[in-house]
């Protein structure tokens, strides 16, 4: 502790994405430090740049930011939002508390570092001590280097060399967070949850996430205490099965920060005895959130500009019938349609089906990749910054790493090796529910009779493919290839 800290003023505890009191690096600082805490957040949609969030994960946020503040309440301090330009709001927190100090933990959009930039500089330039601390990441993105002092641009290799990295054990939660005195003229100036109209109203379309998830840090931690014990034996071969639900599903929990990946790491560490394939393939997917992040730190427009230049040039076909029929889960292939059900009913979609659902807008629909960045954007509830933009250049060809743009998905080999009963299809399409197995991702093939009994009128109960697979597929090829003969 130094004794600048202890002596003045209090600490300022700047929560953002960690809403969480263990494994918290900027708040056990905060506490180790002596001072009495002020804990706040802000909600700030008007700095240059942000970008604000989307509709669901504004709905989690509600009720992570709930969860955190009963946590705080139970150890003796509370957490206080204020809504505006950050820069704006930290100076006036800072004129009136005169803080020994400011702690934070990193975040990564380009936006936000600029903010966090002008902020440090101005606190630095007036004495007062900025802490800023990994707490969203098992490594920092310039901490994992090639060997040529590089970032890695494929996967596998930063995977190697993360896997011969320690990973810093988790902090405990502090016992107690002693709480500073809020000026009253701040606390005039605070906002109250319900003032930030978090959740939807008239109509509540989130009315049903409620049934299905369970935000806060606790949640959090049962979340992962069940995969572990019953999702993580068999992960590896299962994970793709998007009927079988045996992912962790902790996505929105991550992204709120609610917990921490070492802590992921530590706890699916330490039961891996016996488990070590599925261990190791769940935590190379917490690699992979690391690995976007790292890209997002090394290309702040990830979530816009196409990491490959080569593609700024594709000529898309831009069909809004046909990205509404996408977006509403009304194309006539099943698969897709099942997962952007499943995506606007429960604000989250299994990883398989998003790979399906992507690769169906990019290349049958020919429609620009930031179209359905955007959408999940809005929809998701674990929408990610990093993860997001990452994954969709990802698919459309145009990241590091990338699938090949030829590598064309097709939804109905996609949907009968991954859902072969149709589980999943009739649990999000009940128009299909009755279609026996053989048509459950092809009702165009099932006889007349079938589809009588099955009670499916094609074009009116259940809509007829919008597009056909082999001609969109050769369409998409043929658009790939004009890009790269223009290009050569
Ligand atoms: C087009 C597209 C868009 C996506 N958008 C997002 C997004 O906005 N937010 C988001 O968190 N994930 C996104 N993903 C990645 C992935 O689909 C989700 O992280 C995963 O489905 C979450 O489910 P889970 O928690 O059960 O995953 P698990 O299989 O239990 O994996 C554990 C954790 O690893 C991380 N992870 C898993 N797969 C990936 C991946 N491919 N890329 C990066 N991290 C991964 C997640 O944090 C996840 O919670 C996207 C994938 C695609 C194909």
């Amino acid at each position: 502790m130094s004794g600048r800290e202890s002596l003045a003023g209090p600490a300022l505890v700047w929560f953002r994405d960690d809403h969480r009191l263990s494994d918290n690096p900027a708040l056990s600082a905060a506490v180790d430090s002596g001072a009495p805490l002020l804990c706040l957040y802000i909600l700030d949609e008007s700095s240059q740049g942000v970008r604000p969030l989307g509709g669901a994960a504004r709905w989690w946020l509600h009720g992570s930011l709930d969860a955190l503040d009963r946590s705080l309440r139970e150890l003796g301090n509370r957490l206080v939002i204020f809504q505006g330009p950050a820069e704006e709001v930290v100076d006036r927190l800072v004129e009136t508390t005169n803080p020994s100090g400011v702690y934070w933990n990193r975040r990564y959009q380009a936006a936000e570092i600029a903010v966090d930039r002008a902020i440090k500089a101005r606190l630095t330039a007036r004495g007062i001590a900025v802490r800023s601390f990994n707490g969203r990441l098992l490594h920092e993105p310039w901490q994992v280097r090639n060997r040529a002092g590089r970032p890695f641009q494929v996967f596998t290799p930063y995977l190697r060399a993360v896997s011969a990295m320690p990973v810093a054990p988790p902090l405990p939660r502090p016992r107690e967070i002693r709480a500073g005195g809020w000026p009253s003229s701040l606390l005039d100036s605070s906002r109250s949850l319900a003032d930030l109209r978090l959740e939807p109203e008239n109509p509540n379309w989130a009315a049903p996430f409620t049934g299905l998830w369970q935000r806060g840090e606790q949640a959090a931690q049962e979340r992962l205490s069940t995969f572990l014990e019953e999702g993580l034996p068999g992960y590896a071969s299962r994970r793709d099965v998007p009927a079988a639900e045996a992912t962790s599903r902790l996505s929105p929990h991550l992204r709120f920060g609610e917990i921490g990946p070492r802590q992921i790491w530590h706890a699916a560490t330490a039961r891996a005895d016996g488990r070590e394939t599925d261990t190791a393939k769940f935590l190379s997917e917490v690699v992979w959130r690391d690995f976007c992040h790292q890209q997002l730190h090394d290309n702040p427009d990830l979530a816009t500009a196409p990491c490959n230049p080569r593609f700024a040039h594709f000529r898309w076909a831009g069909d809004n019938a046909a990205l509404e029929a996408w977006r509403r889960g009304l194309t006539g292939y099943p698969i897709v349609d099942a997962g952007m059900r499943q995506l606007w009913r429960t604000g989250w979609m299994h990883n398989r089906v998003r790979m399906i659902v992507a690769s169906f807008l990019v290349k049958h629909l020919l429609t620009d990749w930031r179209q359905g960045e955007a959408w999940f954007w809005d929809t998701l509830l674990d929408a990610d910054a990093a993860n997001n933009a990452f994954n969709w250049q990802w698919v459309a060809g145009s990241g590091p790493d990338s699938a090949p743009f030829h590598r064309i998905f097709n939804p109905v080999s996609q949907g009968e090796k991954f859902d072969p009963d149709g589980a999943y299809v009739r649990a999000y399409v009940p128009e299909l529910a009755d279609l026996p197995s053989p048509f459950v991702h092809r009702p165009w093939d099932a006889p007349g009779d079938v589809l009588r009994r099955a009670g499916i009128a094609p074009g009116e109960n259940y809509p007829r493919p919008i597009v056909d697979h082999g001609a969109a597929r050769e369409r998409a090829l043929g658009a790939f290839r004009a890009l790269r003969d223009a290009q050569t």
